[in-house]
């Protein structure tokens, strides 16, 4: 019977950002306990020295896993994201080393479309400023600016998850819903796509950005698409700091063009809740601020947990990469009296035909094997006769182009 690669209880997890203890309790349950857990992001010297032994980590939006991270990272086995983007991870660089990227791509769309909804009816009654007022012991009851969000036009930008569930919403409240995306999208309830971003603008009476941060979405809101919204109109951005020219947002306010906007991310965020929050968004009494909490509910933090942990604990468990986001996707059933063997290689021609060859001179019978490639790996999950796994992981060590192998059980 083969040794498996690694006893449960030596597969050390770090777990950042105060993931929620659903996520901990998931991995637990799985047999792992060899937890290493920070309610923070930690900084980078205390980051490369806690990583460096990790089997898995764990992060949210905060901690930056680049390239020159991940390359000391040299146990690492594989990244959960809890939370949706991803894009704090070099994706590519994890791919390269072989290590898959998992996310919880949907667990908290909800929070963030709710949180959305009332910036909306918040900003459309200019309740941010008259808060404001009544904090400095003013009282500006007037009905001035004020308006129901009933029969208004909401144009969304990025028509994703959040998007779609953000335009249900809206229109049960009596919202025109517009949208603008990349690609063509089914429009639900009565929303209609618009096929240029300056129509959006043009006819929106709130504006809500729900794109991922990218290449193409950096800086993609200046002082141009501010200038095309409507005069008075209303701006949302839940999405990424990154993706709003932050300065350019701030003059269209003071100029009043932008009656009110509503900002949850920013272009540089505090590392933790002591350091200063620095914007120039300050100060301007019609802009709603918020910490980058648009996932930070109960509910979100919890089903978060669950998921991630999860298909961590199952990619440990059985190789299953199933939606993972940088990697070939390969879920296998098991076969009784069977051992599982993952190999993990740079994507070239004839490395299976290799395998194979190399397993049929040694007489190692396969019972079930799968590939799946992306442009960069190839990643195959493979069952051997449990007595033969030991010299199939030898074999597979010595193929040309492996990145990683291991013998799962
Ligand atoms: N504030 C928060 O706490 C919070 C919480 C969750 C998610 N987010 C952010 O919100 C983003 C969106 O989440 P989602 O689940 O809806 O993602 P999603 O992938 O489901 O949808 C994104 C949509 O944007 C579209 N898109 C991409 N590039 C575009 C462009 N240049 N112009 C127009 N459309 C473009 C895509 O085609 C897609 O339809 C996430 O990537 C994340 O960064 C923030
Ligand atoms: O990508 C996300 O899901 C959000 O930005 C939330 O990130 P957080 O978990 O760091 O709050």
């Amino acid at each position: 019977m083969a040794k498996h690669s690694l006893d449960k209880d030596k597969i050390k997890i770090l777990l950042l950002e105060g993931v929620h203890q659903s996520a901990v309790d998931v991995l637990e349950r799985a047999g792992y306990t060899n937890i290493e857990y920070h309610k923070a992001s930690l900084d980078e010297s205390q980051l490369l020295e806690s990583i460096k032994d990790a089997h898995f980590v764990g992060l949210r939006s905060r901690t930056q896993l680049t390239a020159e991270v991940l390359n000391q990272a040299e146990k690492l086995v594989a990244i959960g994201c809890f939370c949706i983007g991803t894009n704090q991870v070099d994706l590519a660089a994890a791919e390269k080393l072989g290590v898959p990227v998992f996310n919880a791509p949907f667990s908290n769309t909800r929070s963030v479309a709710e949180l959305v909804i009332g910036e909306i009816i918040m900003l459309m009654r200019g309740i941010p400023q008259r808060n404001a007022q009544c904090h400095r012991g003013g009282w500006l009851k007037s009905a001035n600016g004020s308006v129901e969000v009933r029969g208004k036009t909401l144009g969304v930008i990025g028509y994703g998850h959040i998007g779609t569930q953000l335009g249900i919403l809206a229109e049960t409240l009596g919202m025109r819903v517009i949208f603008f995306d990349i690609e063509d999208k089914l429009p639900l309830g009565n929303a209609s796509q618009v096929h240029s971003l300056e129509a959006l603008l043009a006819t929106a009476d709130v504006v809500s950005l729900h794109v991922p941060e990218t290449p193409q979405t950096k800086d993609m809101f200046g002082a141009k698409e501010f200038s095309q919204m409507r005069q008075g109109s209303f701006f949302i951005n839940a999405s990424r700091g990154t993706v709003v020219d932050i300065e350019a947002l701030a003059e269209a306010v003071k100029s009043e063009h932008i009656a009110g906007a509503a900002i949850d991310v920013f272009p540089v965020e505090p590392i933790s809740n002591d350091d200063e929050f620095v914007s120039p968004l300050r100060g301007l009494d019609n802009v709603l601020l918020t910490p980058h909490i648009g996932g930070s509910t109960a509910e979100a933090q919890e089903n978060i947990g669950i998921e991630v942990a999860g298909k961590l604990a199952k990619y440990s468990d059985n190789g299953s990469t199933v939606s993972a986001v940088n990697f070939p996707e390969v879920s296998l059933a098991q076969h009784a009296g069977a051992s599982r063997l993952l190999h993990i290689h740079h994507n070239r021609p004839g490395v299976l035909i290799k395998i194979n060859q190399a397993f049929s001179a040694k007489g190692i019978n396969i019972a079930a094997q799968y590939l799946q490639t992306t442009a960069e790996i190839g990643y195959v999950v493979m069952e051997v006769d449990s007595d033969q796994a030991e010299e199939a992981l030898v074999e597979l060590k010595q193929i040309d182009g492996t990145i990683r192998t291991r013998v799962l059980f």
